[in-house]
């Protein structure tokens, strides 16, 4: 890890599809056990943001890392350190949560405990009913999904955790445990990028905001205090964006 706790770093980045530019000279920088939430109006780029730290996106210019290494050049080696949970998780249907995750596991290069003790650690640290836990997920809500792809994160044990819009079509209820999670995995040490357009869940969780507007980030906005943000000014000033 680099000796300031930088886990993922994008430096003056320019990037985007085909001839069309979508990131106009992007820095970002997160540090282990920080949480930052990336706000912005549809299509400036969050979604990309996130494809860069996972190598899908090459930058036309700039530096991208994650824990000091390139993802274009070593996509293995950084996806093996990141767990990253799209807006709707992808799981197999017919399996049940912890088949799921031990399948995953398998996927990602890990072998689970023999006695399965490590993934029914993970899912009930996730808060997974433990009743759930050999349902098929066939008909799991979106927060039970979530929880499965958190547990399968927790039992990864990975330094990285990408999130786009984890907390779209979440009851208050599931969202604030959906945060109380992303505090858990913080205390870990995790560093944690979110892309959401929920302004007050971000400010519930993240210890830094970023407002992304076409490309490029307007503003940073930093925890500060009990109240830690002023959620009625960022509002005023970015809800129209955020929103
Ligand atoms: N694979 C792709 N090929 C071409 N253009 C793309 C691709 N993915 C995204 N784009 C375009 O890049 C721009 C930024 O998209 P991106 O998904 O990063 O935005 P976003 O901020 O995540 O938006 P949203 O809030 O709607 O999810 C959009 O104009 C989008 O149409």
């Amino acid at each position: 890890m680099n000796v300031d706790s930088t886990v993922l770093q994008a430096s003056a980045v320019v990037a985007g599809y085909g001839g069309k530019t979508i990131l106009h000279g992007l820095d970002l920088h997160i540090r282990a056990g920080e949480i930052y939430a990336l706000l912005g109006a549809n299509g400036a780029g969050k979604t990309t943001t996130l494809s860069l730290f996972l190598g899908f996106v090459t930058p036309g210019a700039g530096r991208v890392q994650v824990l000091g290494v390139d993802p274009v050049a070593h996509p293995d080696t950084v996806r093996r350190q990141i767990a990253y949970i799209p807006e709707n998780v992808a799981l197999y249907e017919h399996l049940s949560a912890r088949e799921n995750v031990a399948y995953l596991l398998g996927l990602a290069g890990q072998q689970p405990d023999a006695d399965d003790r490590l993934i029914d650690e993970s899912l009930a640290a996730a808060g997974l009913d433990g009743a759930a836990f050999d349902r098929r997920v066939a008909g799991f809500s979106k927060g039970m999904r979530q929880k499965v792809a958190i547990g399968l994160a927790l039992a990864r044990k990975v330094p990285v955790l990408l999130l786009d819009e984890p907390t779209s079509g979440l009851d208050p209820q599931a969202t604030v445990e959906f945060n109380r999670l992303l505090g858990v995995l913080r205390s870990q040490g995790v560093a944690i990028l979110m892309v959401t357009h929920d302004l007050l869940s971000a400010a519930d969780v993240a210890d830094r905001i970023g407002f992304l507007d076409a490309g490029r980030l307007l503003e940073e906005v930093a925890a500060d205090g009990a109240d830690r943000f002023d959620v009625r000014a960022l509002h005023r000033r970015y809800g129209g964006q955020a929103a």
